[in-house]
């Protein structure tokens, strides 16, 4: 997979030098590339922002350097005559008004040969970046969740890291994506290793019976317990009457 981050704070994206992420570009499962946006600016105070039409607080990223970050990424711009091409890069814009990204995005996304992660600052970027490339290729606006942030980095970060783990060979046991929480709809099961008993705590004694198939009864159920006390929303039942898609 490709990946192009553009962002005025290329810095914030150096811890994907490490870890399981890193290890993927240095072995060549992710092709991933950060492109700082002042790169593209024209004036001596490398300029990326200006004040809004119509007033208000804030400032809103220019269009230009967008323009020229954006097409030096993306395969010859198509003629907007054509229809947004449906086989190229998918243009992903991090921003508060966007669908909620979720697991089931993050397999979704994990699926694409190139992604392009757009990092807003300010009040955001001007709407007719967004509208010039909706009309030439895959665009979304995509929300990390119901809280605001001061920019789109923070999310890049999540959605990179969530994605990233689901392209194969980047997590070493493909199995430890299986049982995870959101992976089957449900929240994930308590974890414990050695010692046996610490602190007075014990470990529960099914998971040192060696009985494999009460261990899964037992995980499973407190998937189920945990899923109903935290998150009754995710259970099955509460979402058979919301049976329309809520894909953007
Ligand atoms: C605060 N400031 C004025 C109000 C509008 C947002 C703006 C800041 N800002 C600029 C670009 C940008 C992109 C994403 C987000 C963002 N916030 N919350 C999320 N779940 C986000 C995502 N994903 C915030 C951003």
């Amino acid at each position: 997979m490709r990946i192009d981050i553009i962002t005025i704070f290329p810095a914030f994206f150096d811890a994907l030098d490490i870890s399981l992420l890193g290890k993927a570009r240095q072995t060549g499962l992710i092709d991933l590339q950060v492109h700082d946006l002042r790169d593209h600016t024209h004036d001596r105070h490398r300029t990326v922002d200006d004040t809004p039409y119509g007033g208000g607080a804030g400032m809103v990223m220019k269009p230009e350097p967008w323009g020229d970050a954006l097409d030096a990424v993306l395969p010859q711009a198509t003629d907007a005559a054509a229809g947004p091409a449906v086989d190229g890069p998918l243009v992903i814009f991090p921003s508060p008004a966007g669908v909620r990204f979720d697991q089931a995005m993050a397999r979704e996304l994990a699926a694409e040969e190139h992604l392009v992660f757009g990092c807003g600052r300010y009040e955001g970027i001007d709407q007719r970046v967004v509208d010039h490339y909706a009309a030439r290729t895959r665009v979304r606006l995509v929300s990390l969740g119901d809280y605001v942030l001061n920019g789109g980095e923070v999310a890049v970060m999540a959605m990179i890291e969530a994605v990233g783990r689901l392209i194969p060979g980047v997590v070493g046991n493909p199995e430890s994506l299986v049982e995870e929480s959101h992976e089957n709809g449900l929240l994930e099961y308590p974890s414990y290793t050695k010692p046996a008993s610490w602190r007075d705590l014990e470990v529960p004694p099914v998971l040192l019976s060696g009985n494999h198939g009460a261990i899964a009864a037992w995980r499973h159920d407190q998937q189920l317990e945990r899923t109903r006390r935290v998150r009754p929303d995710l259970l099955p039942e509460a979402n058979a009457e919301n049976t329309h898609s809520t894909r953007g």
